[in-house]
């Protein structure tokens, strides 16, 4: 089926798994609204974008997911929330809002990094989760819509490398399963589904030799080896049929290189 009209928003949609599947949505139809804190890589990746599909299907808002409150001199010193103003503002200019795809996320286990790993890989997500909700719900004025929350298989299997990723991972799976069984969110037209893939090429797996990411990463290099890596793209499929499937509500899709699609139950 196609998205045509639809308006998607991504974060972490710079590059990597995000940036495929702004593509993949923007292939069958979607006008997209790329979130990323990376400006300078957000910009680039928008000029790509409005180069293949047109100026007026994609735009691009910088924003760090982890931080939404921040400070602003604009009348006064107050806090704004500039996380929930730049769904705001996608929703506005694109004309809308049916599909959340939070995906920003990052590695990282150690003393001085773990907060931020668990900041935006939940916060982030969690936050994220509530914006879509808010903006598609039919009860506050919304049209429905679906929410796509990026996990991983490490959420799913116990992961020596990075205790802390897992557990926000986990925390994904089960914070989007437990909204997926309140009858309240389907009443009001709105699906909420959690993919998680194993390795992809993209900048984060690139990193994991980093030790700061991760313990152990010879035993990440094992599993990999076992696994095997996926290309964004084929990951980008998978994210897709979650999006399009209007049957798909609690679904939590796993993909691996070399084990392919299969969905996951508990
Ligand atoms: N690459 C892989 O093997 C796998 C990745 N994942 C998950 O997929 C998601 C995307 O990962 P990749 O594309 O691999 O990573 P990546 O590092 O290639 O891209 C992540 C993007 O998110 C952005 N980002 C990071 N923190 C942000 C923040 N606080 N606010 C806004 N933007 C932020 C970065 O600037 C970057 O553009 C992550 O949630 C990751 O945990 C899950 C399983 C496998
Ligand atoms: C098969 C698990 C694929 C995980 C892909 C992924 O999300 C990679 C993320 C790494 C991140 O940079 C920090 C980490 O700790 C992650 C590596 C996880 C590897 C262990 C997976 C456990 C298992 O499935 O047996």
């Amino acid at each position: 089926m196609s998205s045509t009209g639809k308006v998607a928003i991504v974060t972490g949609a710079a590059q990597g798994l995000g940036k495929a599947f702004c593509d993949i949505l923007l292939k069958n139809g979607a006008k997209v609204g790329l979130v990323d804190f990376n400006s300078e890589l957000g910009q680039k990746t928008l000029a790509e974008f409005e180069q293949k599909y047109g100026q007026n299907r994609v735009m691009f808002v910088k924003c760090d997911v982890s931080n939404s409150k921040q400070l602003s001199a604009y009348k006064g010193i107050q806090c704004i929330d500039l996380y929930k103003q730049t769904f705001e503002a996608i929703k506005h200019k694109l004309g809308g809002l049916d599909i959340v795809i939070n995906n920003a996320g990052v590695g990282g286990e150690m003393e001085d990094t773990w907060e931020r790993t668990v900041d935006i890989n939940v916060k982030g997500t969690i936050k994220g989760t509530m914006l879509g909700m808010e903006l598609m719900r039919k009860d506050k004025g919304g049209n429905g819509g679906v929410i796509v929350n990026v996990a991983s298989m490490a959420g799913i299997n116990p992961n020596p490398c990075g205790p802390v990723y897992a557990a926000t991972k986990s925390a994904i799976i089960m914070y989007s399963q437990s909204w997926s069984k309140n009858p309240e969110l389907a009443q009001n037209g709105v699906r909420i589904n959690v993919l998680a893939p194993a390795f992809a090429d993209t900048a984060l797996v690139k990193a994991m030799g980093d030790t700061n990411t991760m313990h152990a990463p010879a035993i990440a290099r094992v599993i990999m080896q076992r696994v095997g890596i996926m290309t964004p793209e084929t990951v980008a499929e998978a994210l897709y049929e979650l999006v399009d499937d209007q049957n798909k509500t609690g679904a939590i899709l796993k993909i691996a290189q070399t084990t392919g699609k299969e969905y996951h139950t508990y």
